[in-house]
């Protein structure tokens, strides 16, 4: 039997009733609306909404970059609000990876050398044989000598993916990653995503405009306004293609995947 503890430590992440406003007065922005959701240890969750819906404000604030306006962040069972700068910090060094849209590589290091940053930082010693496992699954065995100007744009989010990956951190947070991948290494890459949910019990959140990616997920949170808007266990491409269509996700056609329904009657 689970004790109150116990269910409390099952949880990785936690977010109760977080609102986050952007600017003042005219220009405000709500971008979220009092989200409540729960991140079970050693799961996989994709979260999907139309442009705008705050799925990057949530994972923000999720991954403590972004202090909410008001409500709660739990990470591990503790409350990010308190802790000072310098705790923030390393929380989010020991127990926390993101995965950037923008890459976030230092310009100077070589691919190698931005992937073991994070070790050097946190004082770890560099485990060879898990980064010779997350260098070759993300195809940069090639590449280590290289620094980020010498690579392309895929090749690129592939040195941030890994470098996520090589602190084990127990919860990965994950802004588009297979955006800028071609299909196959997108496949590849969510497939080394997967496994480290399955094998390490690693925490993973996605926000991803990309059905097919959202299908590797053990369930799909959607968001619409800011709100929560609805989910999915054990999603397919279909049946998450078809919740984005009626959250009228595809109406400018600026992410529609290949093979999207139309969202024109579509709402309801
Ligand atoms: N720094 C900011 N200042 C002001 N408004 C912001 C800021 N960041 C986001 N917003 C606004 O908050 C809302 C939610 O934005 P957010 O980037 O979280 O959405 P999203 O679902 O990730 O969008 P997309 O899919 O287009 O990346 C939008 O209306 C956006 O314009």
């Amino acid at each position: 039997m689970h004790t109150s503890g116990d269910l409390r430590h099952a949880e990785a992440v936690r977010l109760d009733a977080v609102s986050k406003t952007y600017g003042r007065g005219d220009s405000q922005v709500a971008a979220l609306r009092g989200l409540t959701m729960s991140f079970a240890d050693g799961t996989f969750t994709a979260v999907m909404g139309p442009s705008g819906s705050g799925k990057s404000t949530f994972l923000h604030c999720a991954a403590g970059l972004v202090q909410p306006t008001s409500g709660t962040v739990t990470v591990g069972g503790t409350d990010l609000a308190g802790l000072d700068d310098t705790q923030l910090t390393k929380l989010r060094r020991d127990r926390i990876g993101f995965i950037f849209q923008s890459f976030n590589l230092l310009p100077a290091l070589t691919v190698l050398q931005n992937i073991t940053l994070p070790l050097q930082l946190a004082g770890q010693r560099p485990d060879k044989t898990l980064i010779r496992t997350v260098v070759q699954r993300v195809g940069l065995g090639e590449r280590l000598g290289h620094l980020p100007s010498q690579l392309s744009g895929g090749q690129q989010q592939r040195v941030a993916i890994a470098r996520a990956l090589v602190t084990r951190p127990a919860v990965v947070f994950a802004d588009e990653p297979t955006g800028a991948l071609d299909t196959r290494t997108a496949a590849s890459v969510l497939g080394l995503l997967r496994e480290s949910v399955d094998t390490a019990r690693q925490t993973l959140v996605m926000v991803t405009h990309d059905p097919v990616a959202a299908s590797h997920a053990d369930r799909v949170v959607f968001l619409a306004d800011g709100a929560f808007a609805g989910e999915l266990h054990r999603p397919t491409p279909d049946a998450a293609a078809a919740r984005m269509t009626r959250l009228g996700a595809w109406e400018d056609d600026t992410h529609r995947p290949q093979g999207a329904p139309q969202a024109s009657g579509g709402r309801y």
